[in-house]
């Protein structure tokens, strides 16, 4: 889900086709998440069993959840990270196995192409995050601007490849 710049957001006036000032000048990468994952949230209803990805901006929408819904949704965690966080905001946490049919899942991507090819999983939760994401009715990535990029690998940074400990050899000698 590419999300607008925010003075974009709910605005009645014509928009200039070129923003006259990059998104910098108004919002930090941090503050632009959040308001992304904010958006995103807008799509959890009550009874809903939720996969949450893992990252910061996940972190924004947890705490949008804990906020709005509270226990009225049940989460399933893609890594340990935010147990703390969820508990805090008073989300009830259940597992894949317990709930192996998923409503919704939200995770956030790394880079997106133009043609909104994605890379995800730099925060090292990519097993579990497709695992939960291929089990949900509906998967909603969020983006925010700074994760949009000319071609994949531009922002410079790895591409997450993850290997587990079963057949682990075999990953290696095809990396
Ligand atoms: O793929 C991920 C975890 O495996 C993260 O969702 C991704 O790295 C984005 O993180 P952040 O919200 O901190 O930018």
């Amino acid at each position: 889900m590419a999300i607008p710049l925010p003075h974009r957001l709910h605005s009645d006036h014509p928009q200039p086709a070129v923003a006259a000032t990059p998104p910098t000048a108004f919002l930090s990468q941090d503050e632009l998440k959040c308001v992304a994952a904010h958006r995103a949230v807008e799509l959890v209803e009550s009874g809903m069993v939720l996969g949450m990805g893992t990252g910061s901006t996940a972190a924004h929408a947890l705490d949008r959840i804990g906020e709005l819904l509270r226990c009225d949704v049940l989460s399933i965690l893609t890594s340990e990270w935010a147990t703390g966080r969820v508990a805090a905001a008073g989300i009830p946490l259940v597992d894949l196995n317990t709930h192996p049919i998923v409503d919704l899942s939200i995770d956030i991507a790394d880079e997106v192409d133009p043609a909104l090819y994605l890379v995800k999983g730099r925060g090292g939760s990519l097993l579990r995050e497709k695992m939960v994401e291929g089990a949900s009715h509906r998967f909603v990535v969020i983006v925010d601007e700074y994760k949009i990029v000319s071609r994949l690998g531009a922002s410079g940074l790895t591409v997450p490849v993850e290997v587990i400990p079963f057949g682990w050899v075999l990953s290696l000698r095809r990396l």
